[in-house]
């Protein structure tokens, strides 16, 4: 039986969509949206102080991938940093009142769950969550779970190792700039390039970039300098292969990925964020917010129509919820 230290509402406010279409046409506020009630027993029930968009809800909420998707209403978000308010039979990590963070979805785009992160609760399984960081704030720490394990797993995929240059295709995004950062403070890259358009350039140097490369003025492939590791983050890793070393890699994370190009589908873990804890908590990870974070819970339509312009730096950030 699950340990209830609190009465848990039945119903509460939700951002839904239970049709296919873009966030103005299909995405509606409720507010009383049924809260599952039940827990499994490696769960806890999270009240969100603060949650984060990515490109994947509104990808889903076009039906990009319907075939894979849970039915119809779903409550989107996968980022979510909050309080437990509840914790199932086996849950030993946390207890009622901790500060967590974390992405919700274990496999980014399979056994997904019906309700979200855009919303006053949601559910996790405790594997999925960390403790937040004491340095961080709720909106920080909402920012960092999807964008930062999926920067990270690419490095693993890629056995980068220390000492090899990286070229960056989109450096200034939820995902390019924690790949930037990673490769400085954590792997030890030898040089980092990266791009991004021209008002961009002086965030890519302050993140450790040594060559930022504005896309609006040159083309990286028409570049003298080849690299170990090119990591696509935009879609264009038929482009990238111009651009890696003759035993070099790459890695995109855009679909469909262009063999022998290594595309990928992250996986959720509280461990990634529980390991590089001590990298947010002395300042050598930091998390990037776009200008209009935080966007009340209020103009969530507005916040994720901003973000599929594709033109956020960092991460847009919902709060308050
Ligand atoms: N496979 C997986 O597991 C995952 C896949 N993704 C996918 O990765 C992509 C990136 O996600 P995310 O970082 O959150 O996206 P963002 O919306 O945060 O990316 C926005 C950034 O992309 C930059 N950008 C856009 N076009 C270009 C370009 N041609 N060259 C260089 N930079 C460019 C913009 O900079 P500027 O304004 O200078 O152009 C902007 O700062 C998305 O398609 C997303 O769906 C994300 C997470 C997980
Ligand atoms: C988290 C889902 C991720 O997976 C793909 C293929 C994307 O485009 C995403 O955003």
């Amino acid at each position: 039986m699950a340990e209830d230290a609190s009465i848990i509402p039945t119903h509460t406010k939700a951002w839904y969509y239970s049709e296919h279409g873009s966030p103005g046409d299909v995405l509606k506020l409720d507010p009383n949206w049924p809260l599952p009630q039940q827990l499994n027993d490696d769960q806890v029930l999270i009240k969100v102080i603060a949650a984060s968009i990515n490109p994947v809800d509104y990808k889903r909420m076009h039906g990009e991938f319907k075939d894979t998707d849970p039915h119809l209403p779903i409550v989107p978000g996968y980022d979510v940093a909050g309080i437990v308010v509840k914790v199932g039979g086996e849950v030993k990590k946390f207890k009622v009142g901790d500060e967590v963070y974390g992405d919700i979805n274990e496999q980014g785009l399979s056994n997904l769950k019906i309700h979200g992160t855009l919303s006053e609760y949601t559910i996790a399984e405790e594997r999925l969550l960390a403790h937040k960081p004491s340095n961080l704030s709720f909106i920080e720490a909402a920012s960092i779970p999807l964008a930062l394990e999926t920067a990270n797993e690419g490095f693993e995929h890629a056995h980068f190792s220390a000492g090899k240059s990286i070229l960056v295709l989109g450096g200034a995004g939820g995902v390019g700039n924690y790949v930037i950062q990673l490769a400085k403070q954590v792997y030890k890259a030898s040089k980092i390039a990266a791009t991004a358009s021209t008002g961009k350039l002086e965030l890519l140097r302050e993140l450790g970039v040594d060559l930022p490369i504005d896309y609006t003025k040159e083309n990286f492939e028409d570049l003298p300098e080849k690299y170990d590791l090119v990591y696509d983050v935009v879609g264009q890793g038929d482009r990238a292969f111009k651009a890696v070393k003759e035993d070099g890699k790459v890695v995109t994370i855009v679909p469909p990925g262009h063999p022998p190009a290594m595309f990928f589908v992250l996986t959720s873990k509280g461990s990634i964020l529980e390991n590089l804890r001590p990298y947010f908590e002395s300042g050598k990870l930091k998390p990037i917010l776009d200008a209009k974070t935080p966007v009340p819970f209020s103009q969530v339509i507005e916040a994720i129509s901003y973000l599929e312009t594709s033109r956020a730096t960092g991460k847009v950030v919902v709060y308050p919820i």
